[in-house]
């Protein structure tokens, strides 16, 4: 993987972890900058800071999303992807983004608030930029404002990486609750989620086996990695398994509809009732389907 940074080649593009994103952010490789837009003034210029309320109408607008027919949906929309960091506190989510983002542990600042990373990563020829989002909190005062902001993140990524530690049932219990309220929130959705075992370095600590974490993988209908954050091991396959997933979807929706506007033109009654079949016969051959996933849900470079 190639990380190349934005901005002449300076460090990775920070924001501060209270700027929501809004979900109307666009930009182009190389452009810098809010384009005019309703929402603009929600939204400061890269590297600077605003606030947010919860509640605030104008950013917690309906997301863009795989299947949107919206005019977002455009190709300067698709060069930037929001990628939404889960999991409880402590299991290694800020130092799996401070890897991706380049930053050594002594150069991390003594008050954190930094937490929203934007890196362009070149991955099998092509490039595709990131905004990795580490601003996931659990223990927000109020309630009501941790909801709206728990509320607000799982409505705006484009891709989600929930992280536990191995060595912390109790995260790994909580990475399953995220990966229902996911899909609760985003349901008609087929946005990459990756579920991610982060400090395989702690062996003998270790209270979530491999097979755990895969068979949760396969039941939620997500990929799987292992990673430990520490001995850096698997977070370059990680970050690059978003990329891919998100391209792999991507790919396959502009493929799909390409595909569609022909079929539906030529489609015969009798196509129509084998697809049906198929269908059928599909649902009936769950255990099946089960089976192949489980095989590729370690496999971050297919669907
Ligand atoms: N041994 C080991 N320790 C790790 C690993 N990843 C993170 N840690 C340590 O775990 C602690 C918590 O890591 P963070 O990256 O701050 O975890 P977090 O999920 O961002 O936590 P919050 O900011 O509270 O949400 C730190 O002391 C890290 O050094 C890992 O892979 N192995």
């Amino acid at each position: 993987m190639t990380l190349n940074t934005q901005q002449g080649g300076k460090g990775p593009v920070r924001r501060r972890a209270s700027t929501p994103v809004p979900l109307s952010h666009q930009s182009q490789p190389g452009v810098r900058g809010p384009r005019p837009n309703p929402i603009e003034s929600h939204h400061p210029p890269l590297g600077s800071s605003s606030s947010f309320e919860p509640g605030d109408k104008a950013l917690a607008m309906p997301h863009s999303s795989w299947s949107s027919d919206s005019a977002d949906s455009d190709s300067s929309w698709e060069s930037l992807y929001r990628v939404m960091l889960l999991g409880d506190p402590g299991v290694g989510k800020t130092s799996l983004v401070n890897l991706f983002a380049g930053i050594q542990e002594r150069d991390l600042p003594e008050q954190p608030g930094e937490d929203t990373y934007e890196r362009t990563l070149s991955v099998d020829g092509e490039e595709m930029t990131l905004l990795v989002m580490d601003t996931w909190e659990t223990e927000r005062q109020p309630q009501d404002e941790e909801n709206w902001f728990h509320n607000y993140c799982l409505q705006v990524g484009n891709a989600y990486v929930i992280v536990y530690s191995i060595t912390d049932r109790v995260s790994f219990e909580s990475a399953s609750e995220l990966r229902i309220q996911l899909r609760r929130t985003r349901q008609a959705e087929n946005i990459p989620i990756i579920l991610v075992g982060n400090k395989t370095d702690l062996v003998r600590c270790r209270e979530v086996s491999v097979e755990e974490g895969r068979a949760c993988a396969v039941v939620f209908d997500c990929k799987f990695i292992e990673t430990s954050a520490t001995l850096q091991h698997n977070v370059t396959e990680l970050f690059e398994g978003v990329v891919r997933q998100i391209r792999l979807r991507r790919d396959s929706k502009e493929a799909n509809e390409r595909r569609m506007s022909i079929y539906k033109r030529k489609e015969s009654l009798t196509k129509k009732a084998r697809r049906f079949l198929d269908r059928l016969v599909a649902r009936n051959n769950k255990k099946v389907a089960l089976k192949v996933r489980s095989k590729s849900c370690h496999d971050l470079s297919v669907l």
